[in-house]
Formats: structure tokens, C-alpha cells, sequence
């Protein structure tokens, strides 16, 4: 034992005094030799490395260009790096992922971590290289100064597949695990900030993070999995829309009464795809030329909504007097308040320019896009707008259906079935309620603290609402009732109008006729007769 330790301690000893040497040395030559020979001699024994070492480096540094932005490929390579490193790097960083909840690995400086594609081996390493000169600032700079990198190393053997098909591999791997990490954003545009027109972006943003989804969601199986289905098919047909020469993206109409789920099923695509959501606020829009501006700003993968087309803008001069025209009869205070606010607002988008805006030339920038409208009103939409093309699917969110009841009475009580559901069923065939009223019934509060408690809440709801609806209905028919009469009057009334008038032309015409015959017999007696 001690002996083996006497040699461990001497070579340790002469490795500390060759390698003291060798910098006593450097140093000498770093402080004597001049730069320029210096900087030949560094090239040539770089060039005798090269001789020697069979690897190859490529660094991918964190800030390229002039402007030095932050390269896209470090992040990329950083992402690739995150998921391998965990398994295998000795010393990782920590930070804090999407939700704040997770932390999110990766390799810390100096670490190294190798990876192998197509049967080649490569070397992965963290670096970061300080400034040579000392930079003098008046603002802390803990680490902004240190310029990090990545280096890879291979063997120059495999520089083929490393270059044509490695590299891309963790440029797509990494972009992929970028959208799956990434903070998915809510973003509008109605601030109402002028004063913010100096910032370079027209949208801001809030962390998106409904909880809606296609599983919550109450509507028929088939007509869900049926646009399940088309939201999938449409974010995996990036190729397909190149071949045939269409811009990568999708117009959604959703139409229904208010409450039966079309902002929710706006957050449930949302949630499915992973996109962003930019809610354009359409009344706050100047004009055209802004409303391109802002489609240039929106990011791929992302949803664009424009809720309440019919009221958020006045498309046509036409429907401007027909608007005003409905306003007195609009009962709905929302869409009143929305309308009186469009019309203060005085928005210039015209129809042209939200139809540039959804197929133009501007659309296809950035691609795999989703645009959404929604609407109380379809009827009222102009046709240009809404002719296929230009809203590919048209989808109609109704009344609560029992299918539609029974996702609800699943995501909220919890039950597959009740004995009350059959008495459900009936009254919901027999009424009209919207998805949103059903669910208010079926929330558990501290009054309804258990499930019949809901369901019988809900079946008193479901009666009263079909007693109104009777009641309206009675109402109606009075109502039609007064208008028939009423109309019958009228031409009763103007039948009666017209007699009279034409007696009084008759009675006219005699009078004329007889005033005619006196003044005839008049001039007769006056002329003096011949004879
Ligand atoms: N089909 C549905 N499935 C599940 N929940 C729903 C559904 N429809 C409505 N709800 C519930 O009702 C609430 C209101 O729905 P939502 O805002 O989606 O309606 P909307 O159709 O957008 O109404 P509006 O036309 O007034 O904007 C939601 O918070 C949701 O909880
Ligand atoms: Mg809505």
C-alpha cells in the first residue's frame, strides 16, 4: 500500500511541475514573443493539429449576426441537449419550464454529453469563452459578457451524414421539443393604448392556459371527432398545401345562440393543436393598412379569432343603415353595447380589407394558421364572407342535445348514468337549453352538495323553461293573431278609402257635368237668334 502510494504521490509531483513548467512557459512566450508572430505561430500549430486530429469541431455560438441575435440553432441544439443530458450529464442546470411548475434540465458548462445517429458517434460540449479585453460598462453585466457555445466533435469520416443528416435532425428534433415546452400565449389587440404606439409590437399577451378541451366539450360524438379529425389533418398538411399551391391555412364559421360553446371550443382547438391564440378585437383596428400590419405580426401555429363578426364591424355601407335600423329593435344588451361601441369607434376595416386579410396575398405569411369568426347571427353575414374558400367549415353549436348533457353530467358529477337521466332526456328533447345553462345547473355549490340535488335542479330548470317556451309561444300566436287582424282592417279600411273616393269622383263628374249643361243653356239664351 505504501509504496503504491509513494509512486501515485511522485507522479502526481511530476505532473504538477511539468504542467507549472509549461505555463511558466506559455506565459513567457505570451508576454515576449510579439502579437503578430504570435498569431502566426498559434496559426501554424493550429494547422499541425489539424494534421494530427482526426475530429472535426463545430461550434454553434448563442449570439450570431451583427445585431447578434440569439441564434436559432443554439436554442435548437439546447433543446435537442436538454432531453439527452438529463439521462447522461453528470452536472445539469435547473430551470423553471412552462406552468412554473416543472424544471427543465440541462448541461451546465464544460459537461459533455455524446449521442450516436445512423451508427456515428458525436461529442456534445458546453463552453463559453470570455472577452479577452476587460469592457468597461455602467450597467451590471454578470454574465452578459461570456459568449457560450456549443461544440460538437466527430470524426472527420463521418462528416457526410454528420452535415447532411445529423445536423437537421437535432434542428427539427429541437424546434419540436420547443413547441411542446413552449408557453402557449393569448394575445389581443384592443388595449386601447395609443400612447404605446412607439412599442414594436401592435398585439400584447397573456399566458394562455384554458383548460377546455374536445373531451369537455358537449356536443355530439361523431360532429366532434368529425372536426378532431380536420384540426389534425390540417396542422400535418404542410406538404400537401405546397403541392397544391394553397397558403397553409383554415377557416373555421362558428355559429350558434350565445352560451352553446363557441369561445370554448375556440380554446379546445387551442388546446389540441398547441397554437397561440391572437383574439382580434376588430372594432379597435383603425383601418386597413393596420390590419395587415397586425396579421404580419401573428406567429405560425397559432389560431386567429374574430368573435362576433356581424357586430365588430359594418361591412358594407348597406348594412351600416340596416344596423342602425336594428338597433332600436336589438334586445340583447352585449350586442347592443358592441354595436354602439363599433359605431363611436368608427373602425375604417371595410369588407375588401378583411377579405385581403383572410385570402390575400398577406395570408400566407407565416403559414399553418387557423382563422376563426364567430357569430349569433349567421343569417345576417354577407356572403362574400362566408362562401367556402374562404370559411372552409362551417360549424352550427346548438342547444344542449342528451348526447351533449351526458358530457356534462360526466365532467361535472361525474356519472355515466342516473335514473333521472330518462326524464332528462324528454325535457331536453322538448326544450331549448343552451349548454351553458345546463352546466350552471350541474355545478356543485354548497347548496346542490349532491348529485340528485343537481339533477332535479336541472329537470326544474328543463320545466321551466319548457313552460316559458309554451308560454312564448301562446304569445306569439296572439301576437300573430293581432297583426292578421290588424292587416285585415287595414284593407278592409283601405277598400273603404277607395270607395269613397271614387263616388266622390263620380258625384265630381256629375257636378261638372251639370255645371257644364247650365252654362251651355246659358250662352244659348244670350246669342241672339238669327231671325
Ligand atoms: N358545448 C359546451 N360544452 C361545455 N361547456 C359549455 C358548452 N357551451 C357552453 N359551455 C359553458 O358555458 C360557458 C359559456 O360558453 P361560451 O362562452 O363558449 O359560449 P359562446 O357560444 O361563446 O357564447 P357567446 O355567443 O355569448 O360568445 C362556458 O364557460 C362553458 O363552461
Ligand atoms: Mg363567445
Amino acid at each position: 500500500m505504501i509504496p503504491m502510494m509513494g509512486m501515485g504521490g511522485e507522479m502526481w509531483s511530476k505532473f504538477g511541475s511539468t504542467l507549472a513548467s509549461i505555463m511558466f512557459m506559455y506565459a513567457m512566450f505570451q508576454q515576449y514573443i510579439p502579437y503578430t508572430f504570435r498569431s502566426k505561430f498559434e496559426k501554424y500549430v493550429h494547422k499541425l493539429i489539424g494534421y494530427v486530429n482526426p475530429n472535426i469541431q463545430i461550434r454553434f455560438h448563442e449570439f450570431v449576426g451583427e445585431r447578434l441575435e440569439r441564434s436559432q440553432a443554439y436554442t435548437a441544439i439546447k433543446n435537442y441537449l436538454s432531453s439527452n443530458s438529463s439521462k447522461q450529464a453528470k452536472r445539469l442546470k435547473a430551470d423553471v419550464g412552462k406552468d412554473s411548475t416543472n424544471l427543465v434540465l440541462s448541461m451546465d458548462d464544460y459537461e459533455e454529453v455524446p449521442d450516436e445517429h445512423e451508427g456515428v458517434k458525436v461529442l456534445w460540449a458546453a463552453s463559453k469563452s470570455s472577452p479577452k479585453t476587460p469592457s468597461f460598462s455602467l450597467y451590471p453585466t454578470s454574465s452578459g459578457d461570456e459568449k457560450r457555445y456549443y461544440q460538437l466533435t466527430f470524426h472527420r469520416k463521418n462528416r457526410d451524414v454528420v452535415i447532411n443528416s445529423y445536423l437537421n435532425h437535432v434542428l427539427e428534433k429541437g424546434k419540436a421539443i420547443a413547441v411542446q415546452n413552449r408557453q402557449r400565449r393569448l394575445y389581443t389587440n384592443s388595449t386601447g393604448h395609443s400612447y404605446y404606439s412607439f412599442k414594436k409590437s401592435n398585439w400584447s399577451h397573456v399566458v394562455f392556459d384554458h383548460p377546455a378541451t374536445f373531451q369537455t366539450l358537449a356536443m355530439e360524438a361523431e360532429k366532434k371527432n368529425e372536426i378532431i379529425d380536420d384540426l389534425i389533418t390540417f396542422s400535418k398538411s404542410k406538404d400537401y398545401y405546397a403541392k397544391v399551391g394553397k397558403a397553409w391555412k383554415r377557416g373555421y364559421l362558428l355559429y350558434g345562440p350565445p352560451g352553446t360553446g363557441k369561445s370554448t371550443m375556440i380554446s379546445a382547438m387551442a388546446n389540441l393543436l398547441n397554437y397561440d391564440v391572437y383574439d382580434l378585437e376588430l372594432t379597435a383596428v383603425k383601418d386597413n393598412t393596420e390590419l395587415r400590419k397586425l396579421l404580419i405580426e401573428t406567429s405560425s401555429k397559432s389560431i386567429i379569432v374574430i368573435e362576433d363578426i356581424d357586430c365588430s364591424l359594418d361591412l358594407t355601407g348597406q348594412r351600416k343603415k340596416k344596423t342602425d335600423k336594428e338597433d332600436e329593435e336589438e334586445t340583447d344588451p352585449v350586442r347592443k353595447r358592441a354595436k354602439e361601441e363599433s359605431s363611436i369607434k368608427e373602425s375604417k376595416v371595410t369588407l375588401s380589407g378583411l377579405l385581403n386579410f383572410i385570402d390575400g396575398i398577406w395570408s400566407a405569411c407565416g403559414g399553418e394558421r387557423i382563422i376563426v369568426f364567430t357569430t349569433n347571427h349567421v343569417e345576417q353575414l354577407d356572403p362574400a364572407l362566408i362562401r367556402r374558400g374562404r370559411m372552409d367549415k362551417h360549424i352550427e353549436l346548438s342547444y344542449c342535445s342528451f348526447e351533449g348533457f351526458k358530457v356534462l353530467a360526466k365532467n361535472y358529477l361525474d356519472i355515466d348514468s342516473h335514473e333521472l337521466f330518462e326524464v332528462i332526456q324528454e325535457l331536453l328533447a322538448e326544450t331549448q337549453m343552451t349548454p351553458a345553462d345546463v352546466a350552471e345547473n350541474l355545478m356543485l355549490t354548497t347548496f346542490t352538495r349532491n348529485t340528485d340535488k343537481c339533477l332535479e335542479n336541472l329537470i326544474q330548470a328543463l320545466k321551466t323553461a319548457k313552460e316559458e317556451k309554451k308560454l312564448k309561444a301562446e304569445e306569439e300566436a296572439k301576437e300573430e293573431e293581432k297583426k292578421r287582424l290588424k292587416a285585415e282592417e287595414k284593407v278592409k279600411e283601405e277598400e273603404h278609402k277607395s270607395m269613397k273616393t271614387e263616388e266622390k269622383v263620380k258625384d265630381l263628374k256629375v257636378d261638372e257635368k251639370v255645371k257644364e249643361d247650365q252654362t251651355e243653356a246659358k250662352e244659348d239664351a244670350s246669342t241672339p237668334s238669327s231671325n
